[in-house]
């Protein structure tokens, strides 16, 4: 197992673009992964919740992963793979089926959603998770969606279970709990922004870089942000970064990834703007709103 994968920049998590009879277009999310490369992402995410990953099959997620996969390895870039649930035991058995991929450099595996166990069962969860799993683990920790608040402490007990290379934070915001992490990490432990409108406050203080559904859209722009707070242009990356904020704030004025589809679609990138129940497409508004904000973004 790579014990430390190179996870610093950005990394998309690609949607999963659909056919007008509802099967998956792989063509499109083929040249979306590769369009994402070559303007400077540093990786594909297979599976995020972006891909809108709980709706598709088992035979579907194959699919998925074997075109990113497939993508990534032509380019020489960073796989990772959405696994896991809030059943450790499935979750254990989800990740086993990811031995299939052994050249990904991490799974993305979600804090246990619903049950809300306290914050030593997540770590329980996490530990025996990674004492199995063929693949460094990126801990997704996303509270609103899972309901399961973890303070810093507990985000760096997690950083030190070997085989736990980073964590996706998206927080909704920046609390104490993120200053608090960010100011001593484990050793091997990176940040990932994970909530696209906090992305460059979150590398201003010191994330390695973020899994950002916008980042369809301008993705050469979220690459020179990361750039340029990891070069310390402050006053390029303080510009850029309320920019990108506000194109993020638009692609999330539905629920995700909704206005992503809705954009790619009208620019010609994938066949529909489809999305699976209970998700429905989104507004013209919305798309019209983000495609404002991309065409704001300038030089
Ligand atoms: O799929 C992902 O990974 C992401 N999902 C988040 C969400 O839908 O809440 C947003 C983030 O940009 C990446």
């Amino acid at each position: 197992m790579a014990q430390h994968p190179p996870l610093h920049g950005v990394h998309v998590p690609l949607v999963t673009p659909f056919t007008a009879d509802g099967r998956i277009a792989e063509d499109a999310l083929e040249e979306l992964a590769r369009a994402m490369l070559d303007a400077g992402a540093a990786g594909i995410v297979a599976l995020g919740t972006t891909a809108e990953a709980a709706t598709l099959h088992a035979e579907e997620k194959t699919t998925v992963i074997n075109v990113c996969a497939r993508v990534c390895q032509e380019r020489g870039a960073v796989l990772m793979i959405g696994a896991g649930t809030n059943d450790t035991q499935a979750s254990e058995r989800a990740l086993a089926e990811l031995s299939r991929w052994p050249e990904a450099a991490a799974a993305l595996v979600p804090v246990p959603y619903f049950s809300r166990p306290s914050q030593a069962g997540v770590l329980a969860h996490f530990i025996r998770l990674a004492n199995g799993s063929p693949l460094p683990l990126v801990v997704y920790h996303v509270p609103y969606r899972t309901g399961q608040p973890l303070d810093a402490s507990t985000l760096r007990a997690l950083g030190r279970i070997p085989g736990v290379v980073g964590v996706k934070l998206a927080q909704d915001g920046i609390d104490q709990e993120t200053v608090d992490l960010l100011s001593e990490l484990p050793p091997d432990f990176v940040v990932l922004a994970g909530d696209d409108p906090f992305l460059s406050p979150l590398l201003a203080l010191g994330a390695a870089g973020g899994i950002l559904a916008s980042a369809h859209l301008a993705t050469s722009r979220f690459a020179e942000l990361a750039t340029a707070w990891h070069q310390g242009d402050l006053a390029r990356a303080r510009k850029l970064g309320h920019r990108l904020a506000r194109l993020s704030a638009a692609a999330f004025l539905e629920p995700n990834p909704t206005v992503i589809k809705g954009v790619l679609h009208a620019q010609g990138r994938i066949p529909t703007p489809d999305v699976r129940l209970p998700l429905l497409p989104a507004h013209r508004d919305s798309v019209d709103e983000t495609l404002r904000r991309l065409a704001d973004l300038g030089e």
